[in-house]
């Protein structure tokens, strides 16, 4: 018979839970006041700091001051046990939109938009997704496979523990579904949960119009996709579309999203990224779990989102990398709409780790810090469906810590 309790961290100067009364996500000024057990030297500690103790299926099975966790279990029934004293607890952080599934280096592409063009321009030229579309069909699972598995060791090794993962390099059936069967892979042997999203309409293939890539996508992949999901071979858990000018106008990505959601899938889409479409409202009215983006999102799409529901995923190495004008982050939050952050790893913005987007949320979003360490956990927990076990360190949910050398 194994130990009842797979670890204890205890004696920590500080834990900071995020919530600490089942929130499943954080809106306005609850973003700003987290949840925090405060240990020596701060408010209300008490001697010893604050512990929190795992157990054997991994889920939090207490958290509290040090001395009473001391006194209401058995070391004997405890297999490892770390000493924190003088250091922070947060939870596990949450990438809440990669595209870290590819092969072939872009690095060219970088010299031609630093010389002026901007991101559509290399789209438009046959570069950009195509690019990396050209790569991805030409690469084995194999390959792909031990690429994504060197890029997730990354992520973990920046406290990342979950993230979404998302197809849309494959854009025909065939590899679609082996960029999805490469997550599926992943999933069996990363330290990290992996949500996983199909984007089959990342990009209109070069071999179609967008009309006949919309249809495609209706009449054969999704389809396909469904019976591999109901043979247990596939899981797929979000839907996602480019909704851009020059890319799926916002009828067709209405179209396709609503084929998501009637397959059970949730959405979570790119949109508002280069040009106004008002793809936020049309988000809204799908009653969309999530949009990504948002750089040039209406007030009255905001309204929406908020009223709806809808996480706004800002991705600041975006707005960073393209010097795009930033999302609207503070009219966002000050809207009621719940912000969260996501890395957007992909072959034109090179960052696996979520303390960088935290740090670029503050510079280059005006978020504060409680806000981006929010955004990264339980909101970004919720804009995946997942806030019911990650995104914030309570009883019941899953034990992943990210353990900081730093008292606060
Ligand atoms: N905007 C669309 N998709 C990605 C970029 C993908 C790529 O350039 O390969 C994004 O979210 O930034
Ligand atoms: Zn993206």
């Amino acid at each position: 018979m194994g130990r009842k309790f797979k670890l204890l961290v205890e004696h920590a100067r500080q834990i900071v839970q995020v919530c600490a009364g089942g929130e499943r996500v954080l809106c306005g000024d609850s973003m700003k006041s987290l949840a925090v057990l405060e240990g020596e030297g701060g408010e209300g500690g008490g001697s010893g700091g604050y512990s929190v103790l795992v157990d054997r299926d991994g889920i939090i099975a207490d958290i509290g001051k040090s001395d009473e966790i001391a006194a209401k279990y058995n070391r004997e029934d405890i297999d490892n046990i770390i000493d924190a004293t003088g250091k922070c607890v947060i939870p596990g952080l949450v990438d809440a939109h990669t595209h870290a599934v590819w092969a072939g280096d872009r690095v060219h592409e970088f010299a031609m938009k630093l010389a002026g063009a901007s991101y559509m321009d290399v789209h438009r030229m046959g570069g950009g997704i195509h690019f990396t579309v050209k790569y991805t069909r030409a690469a084995n699972e194999d390959t792909l496979l031990s690429l994504l598995l060197n890029r997730m060791r990354q992520m973990s090794q920046s406290g990342t523990t979950l993230v979404e993962c998302k197809s849309g390099y494959g854009l025909d059936l065939e590899n679609e579904v082996k960029m999805l069967r490469v997550i599926e892979e992943a999933r069996k042997v990363v330290p990290m949960e992996i949500s996983s999203t199909y984007c089959g309409a990342h990009a209109v293939p070069k071999e179609k119009t967008s009309a006949q890539a919309t249809q495609d996508i209706l009449d054969r992949q999704i389809p396909h996709i469904v019976s591999l999901v109901k043979a247990g071979q596939l899981q797929v858990d979000n839907i996602d579309v480019f909704c851009e000018k020059g890319v799926f106008d916002v009828v067709q990505s209405r179209a396709i999203l609503q084929a998501g959601r009637d397959a059970g899938m949730q959405i979570n889409f790119h949109g508002e990224e280069l040009n106004r479409l008002h793809s936020a409202e049309m988000g809204a009215e799908l009653g969309a779990l999530a949009i990504s983006h948002l750089e040039e999102v209406s007030p009255e799409g905001i309204s929406a989102m908020a009223r709806a529901g809808t996480v706004a995923v800002a991705l600041p190495t975006t707005a960073y990398m393209l010097r795009l004008r930033p999302p609207p982050v503070r009219d966002m939050i000050e809207g009621g709409v719940a912000v969260a952050l996501g890395s957007d790893f992909n072959p034109n913005a090179h960052c696996l780790a979520m303390p960088v987007v935290m740090n670029l949320a503050c510079v280059v979003l005006h978020m504060s810090m409680p806000e981006a360490l929010a955004a990264s956990t339980i909101n970004a927990a919720h804009a995946l469906g997942q806030s019911a076990m990650h995104g914030s360190l309570e009883r019941g949910k899953w034990g992943n810590l990210v353990l900081l050398g730093a008292p606060t």
